[in-house]
């Protein structure tokens, strides 16, 4: 075959469009092979955060134009991920394997930040990254529940660290894995942060693009100590809309900014409920209060969560509703938050090479 022009084809890929693309995908060196094999166009990309919706939406749009341009029979598309470790606030030291740990916190308890960790981290899942879930959340481990895992309980191989619990392809580690239900209600603050960065430090955990971290509610001792000594990328806040819950989400800004750790965003849960009858959405909660924050602190809306009952539901039946109905509008929405917070922390981050050292506590 003669040798055919690929310029055309770049130049199309590279005008692309997307939500997540703040470069475009010739300036984030993302195509790494267009070559013909026998009448075939064969399009490689690499990216380095998840993006399949995104990958889907760019062959849908630019397949047909790319075969016109080029005459060719068919297109083979095929992504990889090279997911980028970026820098940790206050040049933490890394935990093993784990390239960046997002913290999901609330300053108010109840606003379903569980609920949102659970969601968000399969979404990153699903759009492509190896991730993990740490469920600080010590006086409501609710992790365990919402991925049906509550009778497991983590191995220790050699009596010191222990082996995640794996759900839907996440690596878990829980308290509510270790201790009796209630028990670590008791624990005095230090003693709660120990038992968390235990967890966190003595985990095996496999290979992860990102840890996603269900923090402990609030906005005190624990969790500034926690924040402090976690080597976190950065935190997304979670919160309702009403005035309460934003002005508790206010304080966990403002305590992550103490602390010199970069809060990526606000997301809005129960942010409207949707009649299951008519579909009708009506703000019980009220309105605005996410995005005013965000602007008030210079951060961004990240997504907003409706309030529905199949959401709730799917968590009791320990089914997160993004793996027991993927192609329904929640799920959808899961998605596109998660991959608002892989793109943004890609671009407003720094790349660093991974470091691979163990800390110790
Ligand atoms: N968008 C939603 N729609 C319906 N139910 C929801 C939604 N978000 C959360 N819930 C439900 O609200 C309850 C509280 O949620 P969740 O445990 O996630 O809150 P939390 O902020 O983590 O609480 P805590 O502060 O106790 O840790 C759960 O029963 C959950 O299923």
């Amino acid at each position: 075959m003669s040798v055919i022009d690929i310029s055309p084809i770049k130049s199309i890929l590279s005008e692309f469009t997307h939500p997540t693309l703040a470069k475009n995908l010739l300036e984030l060196n993302a195509i790494k092979k267009c070559s013909w094999e026998e009448n075939e166009l064969i399009i490689k990309l690499v990216m380095p955060f998840p993006w399949q919706t995104a990958f889907d939406v760019l062959q849908q749009e630019t397949t047909d134009k790319i075969l016109k341009q080029t005459h060719a029979k068919a297109i083979r598309w095929s992504i990889n991920y090279d997911i980028a470790t970026l820098k940790r606030a206050n040049e933490q030291q890394a935990i093993k394997n784990v390239k960046n740990i997002i913290a999901i916190s609330s300053g108010k308890g109840g606003v379903g930040k569980s609920s949102t960790a659970v969601n968000l981290a399969l979404a990153l899942q699903q759009e492509g990254a190896k991730v993990g879930l740490l469920d600080a959340d010590i006086y409501g481990p609710s992790i365990p529940t919402m991925l049906g895992t509550v009778d497991q309980h983590p191995l220790t191989p050699d009596n010191q660290h222990m082996t995640p619990i794996m759900a839907y392809g996440l690596a878990t580690n829980s308290i509510g894995y270790l201790v009796e239900q209630g028990n670590a209600m008791v624990w005095r603050g230090p003693m709660a942060s120990k038992a968390l960065l235990q967890m966190l430090n003595d985990t095996l955990w496999p290979e992860l693009d990102y840890l996603v971290i269900d923090m402990p509610p609030g906005t005190g001792d624990i969790q500034l100590t926690l924040a402090q000594s976690i080597p976190v990328t950065a935190s997304v806040i979670v919160t309702t809309p009403q005035d309460i819950a934003l002005i508790d989400a206010q304080k966990g800004i403002a305590m992550f900014n103490k602390v010199n750790i970069p809060t990526l965003g606000i997301i809005e849960n129960m942010s409207y409920h949707i009649c299951e009858n008519c579909g009708h959405h009506e703000t019980i909660f009220g309105e605005n209060g996410a995005q005013e924050l965000a602007q008030q602190y210079h951060t961004s809306l990240l997504g907003q969560i409706p309030l529905h009952r199949s959401l709730r539901q799917d968590l009791d039946q320990g089914q997160p509703t993004v793996i027991k109905q993927p192609d329904s509008e929640f799920a959808n929405l899961y998605r596109q938050v998660a991959d608002r917070i892989a793109s943004a922390l890609y671009f407003q981050g720094k790349v660093i090479l991974p470091d691979i050292s163990i800390r110790t506590i």
